[in-house]
């Protein structure tokens, strides 16, 4: 048996996985207090997609992230991962919707007292009963698969770079083979050409491995370069949604001064489209 092989076979349960929508949010409305963040918001994510998932400062794009990964409660609203409502879930159901989905939170979040490869292992220690040389196996190949080199693995987090840093979790998102990654802010904090290699690295995910990819991003680059669609939040809820060019013809005023602003014209993204 394979490595991966292994995995599957510890998933706890097989789920509706060809389902072709693989996250389903309807009428979601979150709040804190009497504050309303997101109010009867809609949102799918197709198999295989890169979807940009864009909005202005404090929208809400982490709130409904952390919703979706059942980290903030919601008030209303159904969420169907995998075609299984969350809600409805048996917890071998929720186990197994967990060991699909990946999470690159923003700024990494690696433990600090671990190395790359102790990180890279977390999951498989929660979900998986490997032994710890497979464990080393396979945190070799994510490490390989995001193109770190074989010594960053014995390597603690404050001696990388910030775009190794973003590579290990990114490894450590992957740890289980997923179907979907998010991914919070993932340029964040990189140098242009580390953004466009780390958008190059998704990018190339999404076609070796079919993963699907939620990225909330602020990173026009990102958005033109490697997402096939963009859903736009703004008003509690997702404004417009659709690819590129649909972006640069709405005349949505958020939309348009973000995809065709002064900072978009110094990009020059139109050209590139
Ligand atoms: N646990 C919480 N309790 C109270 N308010 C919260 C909580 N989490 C988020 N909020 C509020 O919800 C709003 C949306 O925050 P969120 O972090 O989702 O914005 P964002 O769109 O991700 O912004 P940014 O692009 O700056 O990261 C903010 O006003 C924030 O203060």
């Amino acid at each position: 048996m394979t490595v991966p092989d292994l995995i599957t076979a510890q998933r706890p349960a097989p789920l509706e996985t060809d389902a072709e929508i693989v996250l389903a949010v309807r009428g979601v409305t979150v709040g804190f207090g009497d504050r309303i963040v997101l109010d009867n918001l809609d949102l799918d994510i197709r198999r295989g997609e890169i979807l940009g998932f864009v909005g202005a400062s404090g929208a809400g794009k982490s709130v409904l992230l952390r919703t979706v990964l059942g980290l903030n409660k919601k008030r209303a609203g159904r969420i169907e991962i995998f075609g299984i409502d969350v809600d409805k879930a048996t917890e071998q159901e929720r186990t197994a919707i967990d060991m699909r989905m990946g999470v690159l939170f923003q700024h990494g979040a690696l433990f600090s007292a671990l190395t790359v490869l102790e990180n890279i292992q977390v999951p498989m220690r929660e979900y998986l009963d490997l032994s710890q040389s497979l464990m080393n196996e396979l945190a070799r190949l994510k490490l390989e698969l995001v193109g770190l080199p074989p010594d960053a693995g014995t390597k603690f987090p404050s001696e990388l770079s910030g775009g190794m840093i973003k590579r290990a979790a990114l490894a450590r998102a992957l740890a289980l083979d997923p179907d979907i990654v998010f991914l919070d802010e993932p340029t964040s904090g990189l140098d242009p050409i580390g953004a466009a290699d780390f958008d190059e690295l998704v990018g190339k995910l999404r076609d070796t491995m079919g993963l699907t990819v939620y990225m909330v991003t602020h990173d026009l680059d990102s958005l033109f370069s490697v997402c096939d669609r963009v859903a736009v939040l703004g008003n509690k809820k997702v404004l417009v949604e659709g690819t590129i060019q649909d972006m640069l013809a709405s005349e949505e005023p958020w939309v348009k001064s973000y995809f065709r602003g002064k900072r978009a014209r110094q990009l020059d993204l139109s050209a590139r489209t």
